[in-house]
């Protein structure tokens, strides 16, 4: 066990201080204290510098992940001396706030204390920031990806206004100890209302979307330590929220509502009908988001830049990796370079991974 773990830590220090150009004096000496704090405690804790720069390298070895060019410019605050569900709460809040900075997005990932044998911090969240689910007698009101964490909040006393936008509350949960609770302050939550830069109409269909998504529920792991409260965000690409999250039949599902206002034939497939409202939804997210100064980026930008990172990457003589089922962009995709090349999806150590769910 103890074994894996040691093996674990030295190809990460051997890469990360190989990279941060630090001599092989250093490289031995810090692997010589890892090694004896492995052998007295089982476990050993990252400097901030590795875990900073580990985040980093976690971001850079996300396969799935389009928005790699910038993985150097990642905001990493060192939240692992926190013990209490109440400053764990308080470091999310500050966290919506730095990362938001009034639309000005930066990417940033707050780190708490690492999984011990006798500490484990669980985020109940997908993301910091998400609306509520409902299952109602007419049918489902808000996200219907939220249905399971929406009740588990009411479970805990939560009471939601039943609106297609209600913004779910902060659990944190240390150990097995009862989750705590608490709502984010509304001042804390930068929204965009949804509106087209020609058709009127579109403001009436009353929707918006949050500006920061914080993923919350994933782990991060570096040189075999896991983090398993570690949110993080970027920016949203456009069509996550035009393409997916507003247009799904499992999520929003407003496509139909935008096609009648457009006054499309729906009796056929190829009037193509679905298309055309798909494209005036993402040009309304792109819109929106820039009108309201808000951090965001198209999908033929996006590709873009993932094409820059991706001639960095060989100019380093680091192999790339890659999830192209991912990568591709749901609106257009043949219009992206991604379409037309194979990435080797070899999962690469640091990295974030999937978590099983605290609640079930
Ligand atoms: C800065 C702007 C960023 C953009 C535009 C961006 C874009 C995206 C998009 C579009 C996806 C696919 C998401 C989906 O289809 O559900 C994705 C996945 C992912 N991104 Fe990025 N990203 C950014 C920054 C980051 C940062 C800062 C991190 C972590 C430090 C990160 C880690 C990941 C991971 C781990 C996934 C895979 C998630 C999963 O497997 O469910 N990204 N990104
Ligand atoms: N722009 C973003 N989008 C993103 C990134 C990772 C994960 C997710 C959420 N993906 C899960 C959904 C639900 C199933 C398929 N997609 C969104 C970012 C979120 C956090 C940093 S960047």
């Amino acid at each position: 066990m103890h074994q894996d773990l040691l093996k674990e830590a030295e190809k990460f220090i051997n890469i990360s201080y190989h990279e941060l150009k630090k001599s092989d004096q250093e490289i031995k000496a810090r692997l010589l204290e890892i090694k004896d704090e492995i052998n007295r405690f089982g476990y050993y804790k990252h400097t901030f510098e590795e875990l900073e720069y580990g985040a980093k390298l976690a971001w850079r070895n996300s396969n799935r992940c389009i928005g790699r060019l910038f993985w150097e410019k990642l905001n990493v605050f060192d939240m692992r001396h926190l013990s209490t569900e109440e400053s764990i709460a308080h470091a999310l809040l500050e966290h919506i706030k730095y990362a938001t900075n009034q639309g000005r997005i930066r990417s940033t990932i707050t780190v708490f204390h690492q999984k011990t044998p006798d500490q484990s911090i669980k985020i109940w969240n997908h993301q910091l920031i998400r609306y509520a689910g409902y299952q109602t007698e007419n049918g489902i009101i808000g996200d219907p990806d939220s249905l399971a964490f929406t009740r588990e909040c009411e479970k805990l006393g939560w009471k939601g206004k039943g609106s297609q936008f209600d913004v779910l509350p902060l659990v944190v949960q240390i150990n097995d100890n009862k989750p705590y609770m608490i709502d984010i302050p509304n001042d804390l939550i930068l929204e965009v209302p949804i509106h087209h830069p020609e058709y009127d109409w579109f403001k009436d269909l009353r929707i918006k979307w949050y500006s920061v998504p914080i993923i919350s529920s994933m782990k991060l792991e570096i040189g075999g330590i896991v983090y398993t409260a570690s949110p993080f965000n970027g920016w949203y690409m456009g069509t996550e929220i035009g393409a997916r999250n507003l247009a799904d039949e499992n999520r929003y599902n407003i496509l139909p509502k935008i096609s009648s206002c457009m006054g499309l034939d729906q009796s056929k497939n190829s009037s193509l009908w679905k298309d055309r409202a798909l494209v005036e939804l993402n040009i309304a997210v792109l819109h929106s988001y820039k009108e309201n100064k808000v951090s965001i980026v198209d999908h033929h930008t996006a590709s873009h830049q993932f094409k820059q990172f991706e001639e960095n990457e060989r100019k380093m003589e680091r192999p790339l990796t890659g999830n192209w089922t991912w990568l591709i962009p749901p609106l257009a995709p043949a219009t992206s370079h991604i379409f037309y090349k194979q990435y080797n999806n070899e999962i690469n150590k640091p990295n974030y991974f999937y978590q099983k769910p605290p609640y079930s």
